[in-house]
C-alpha cells in the first residue's frame, strides 16, 4: 500500500487529538501531535526563565531546547532535552502561554522543519495535526481536513476531560477557548486556517466514532485514486 500524508486542522477542542490518533492506529499510519511540540517549547522557555511576553529573548532561545516526538498512535511521546513532557505541557499555565510562544518566527520556522521531517521518515504515512499543516507545513498532502464544532461543544467536551483537576466552569472554558483561537488566527506567521482544498468537518452533532469513521472513509478514497 502507498504512503498516505493526511493534515488534520482546526481550532481547540474540536477533535483533532482524539480523530488523529484514532485514524492512524485504524490505518497503520504514523501520527504527529504538533500543539504538544509547541506546548513542549513554550514549557521550556518558562522552566528556563525566559519572559514569554518577550518575543525577542523567545527568538535567541528557541534554537536551544531538543525536542522530540513519539510518533505511535498507541502511544505517542514527547521529550524535552531527553525528558519525558507528557504532563507538564499539559498544565493551565503552558496552555495560557502557548498562543504567545508559537506566534514567534523563530519558534515555527523551527518546530515547522521538525514536523517536515517527521513527516518525511514516516514510511507508511503519517496522520498530522495542528493548525497550519495543510497550508504551511505540508503543503501537498494528500487529504486536508479542517474540523470545527461551536464553541458550546468544544466547551462541554473540555469540561468533561478537566472534572476534579484544573476544572473551571463552562462560561470560563468557553472564554478560554475562544481567547486562544483567536490569538492562533490573528498571529502574522502562518496562522490557524483551512487550506482552500482541505475538507471541513463540522462535529459537533457528531459523536467521535462518527468522525474518525467519516475520516477513515475519505483517506481510503484518496488511496484508492492514487
Ligand atoms: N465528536 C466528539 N464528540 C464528543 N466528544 C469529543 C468529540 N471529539 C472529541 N471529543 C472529546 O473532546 C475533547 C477534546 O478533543 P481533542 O483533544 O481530540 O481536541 P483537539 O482538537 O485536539 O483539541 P486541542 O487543539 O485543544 O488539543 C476530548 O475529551 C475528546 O474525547
Ligand atoms: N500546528 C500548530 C499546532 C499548535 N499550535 C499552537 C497553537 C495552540 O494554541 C497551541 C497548543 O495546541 P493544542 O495542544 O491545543 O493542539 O499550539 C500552532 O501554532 N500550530
Amino acid at each position: 500500500m502507498e504512503s498516505v500524508i493526511v493534515a488534520i486542522d482546526g481550532p481547540s477542542g474540536t477533535g483533532k487529538s482524539s480523530t488523529s490518533k484514532a485514524v492512524a492506529a485504524e490505518l497503520g499510519l504514523s501520527y504527529l501531535d504538533t500543539g504538544a511540540q509547541y506546548r513542549a517549547i513554550t514549557w521550556w522557555m518558562i522552566s528556563n526563565g525566559i519572559d514569554t511576553t518577550d518575543a525577542a529573548a523567545i527568538a535567541s532561545a528557541s534554537g536551544k531546547p531538543v525536542i522530540e516526538s513519539g510518533t505511535d498512535p498507541a502511544a505517542p511521546t514527547i521529550t524535552v532535552d531527553g525528558a519525558d513532557a507528557s504532563g507538564p505541557i499539559r498544565t493551565q499555565e503552558v496552555t495560557a502561554k502557548v498562543s504567545a510562544v508559537s506566534a514567534v518566527p523563530e519558534v515555527r520556522s523551527r518546530i515547522t522543519e521538525l514536523q517536515r521531517s517527521i513527516a518525511a521518515a514516516a514510511e507508511k504515512g503519517i496522520v498530522v495535526e495542528g493548525r497550519d499543516i495543510g497550508t504551511t507545513v505540508l503543503p501537498d498532502a494528500d487529504l486536508k481536513i479542517f474540523l470545527t464544532a461551536s464553541p458550546e461543544a468544544r466547551a462541554a467536551r473540555r469540561s468533561g476531560e478537566l472534572k476534579g483537576k484544573e476544572a473551571a466552569d463552562l462560561a470560563t472554558t468557553r472564554e478560554a477557548l475562544i481567547k486562544r483561537d483567536a490569538a492562533d488566527s490573528s498571529r502574522k506567521t502562518s496562522p490557524l486556517a483551512k487550506a482552500d482544498d482541505a475538507v471541513e468537518v463540522d462535529t459537533s452533532d457528531l459523536t467521535l466514532a462518527q468522525v474518525i469513521e467519516c475520516v477513515v472513509t475519505l483517506v481510503e478514497e484518496k488511496r484508492a485514486v492514487k
